[in-house]
């Protein structure tokens, strides 16, 4: 029997959005359970309800109606015993900057609870752990923006948590920094048997990092699984087409839409992205059209579904589309 971490059904929440507006429905029925030991990406355009969703789930924010639970306790009920189960890494660094990152470790022990020679064990193991030992008599402020992130993950952990809650953990990291704190989240959850919910825009990092997937719009879970079988659920292939000019008047988009085994358009920029039947009929098929009505063509290629396709399959809108409204 799989025995879920975390578990939350059918969250409401609403904000008040001044006197003449109606309250705004962040979350509007969200369910959604990790497994234990499982690293479960909550995937989401800005303003989807991540962040909504995993205040409530740490008791930083009460929902308004449904239920949750976390390491088998509720959240409303229980709250102190939810938190001593749970690490939270928020998307703004709490560490402070002018300490050490040693004495930032020790000082969350301390407040945790653990005796000062335990508290300082525990801190250097998790540098350690994370590749920051040999800056744990530096500033934070001296830090990279990889290190910091990674000393707040260790802050986290620091108390042994049974389950973390990462919002969005690599936004402003470089590539390189990026990859390696999956590598440190993929350590934790493969070697620890750590439960993982992490929030997400960025469609690679919860491809590569997240066992589990659960895509977030407008407040509720639009679909769910492994990054891998989502996208095995989409028939065909993904022909992108870039032009030359951008298809101001969507003249291009009909035309291409009239072709048979054509199926969904989304134009982004000079890109012109189609859902088609078969990648290899369908990329000279293209090309033909455009070469006959002389619209020229930087360049057409095929690929197999994205998780931006899987997105598009399930909200009616591209990723990126939906992150540039907000
Ligand atoms: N304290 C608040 N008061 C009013 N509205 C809020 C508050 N917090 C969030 N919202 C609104 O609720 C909706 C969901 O916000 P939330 O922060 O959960 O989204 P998100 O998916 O985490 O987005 P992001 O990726 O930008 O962090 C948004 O429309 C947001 O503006």
């Amino acid at each position: 029997m799989v025995t879920h971490a975390v578990e939350a059904v059918d969250l409401v929440k609403t904000y008040p959005a001044g006197r003449k507006n109606p309250p705004l429905r962040a979350l509007d029925g969200l369910t959604v359970s990790v497994p234990e030991g499982v690293v479960l990406g909550l995937l989401g355009p800005n303003g989807a309800g991540k962040s909504t969703t995993v205040k409530i789930l740490t008791t930083l924010s009460r929902a308004d109606s449904g239920t949750a639970h976390v390491a088998g306790y509720d959240v409303n009920c229980d709250q102190d015993k939810v938190r001593h189960a749970i690490g939270y890494v928020p998307q703004k660094s709490s560490s402070d900057p002018m300490a050490t990152g040693l004495e930032n470790l020790v000082l969350s022990g301390r407040i945790f609870g653990l005796p000062r020679a335990e508290a300082v064990q525990r801190a250097r193991e998790l540098l350690a752990g994370f590749g920051l030992a040999e800056h744990a008599g530096r500033p934070v402020k001296t830090y990279s923006g990889g290190m910091q992130r990674k000393l707040d993950v260790a802050l986290g952990l620091v108390h042994r948590p049974r389950v973390l809650f990462l919002d969005e953990p690599t936004t402003g990291l470089d590539p390189e920094a990026r990859a390696d704190l999956w590598n440190e989240v993929l350590r934790l959850s493969g070697q620890e048997g750590l439960t993982v919910l992490l929030t997400t825009h960025y469609l690679e990092e919860a491809d590569r990092l997240a066992g589990q997937l659960a895509i977030v719009d407008h407040g509720k879970i639009v679909a769910e699984g492994t990054p891998e079988s989502l996208k095995a659920s989409l028939r065909g292939d993904s022909v992108q087409v870039e032009l030359v000019d951008p298809d101001t008047d969507g003249t291009i988009r009909l035309l291409l839409r009239q072709l048979p085994g054509v199926g969904e358009i989304v134009v982004e920029g000079n890109t012109l992205r189609a859902r088609v039947d078969r990648g290899a009929t369908a990329v000279p098929a293209v090309l033909g059209l455009l070469e006959d009505k002389e619209i020229p063509v930087v360049a057409v290629t095929v690929s197999r579904p994205s998780l931006d396709d899987v997105y598009l399959q399930h909200t009616g809108r591209s990723f990126k589309v939906a992150e540039a409204a907000g």
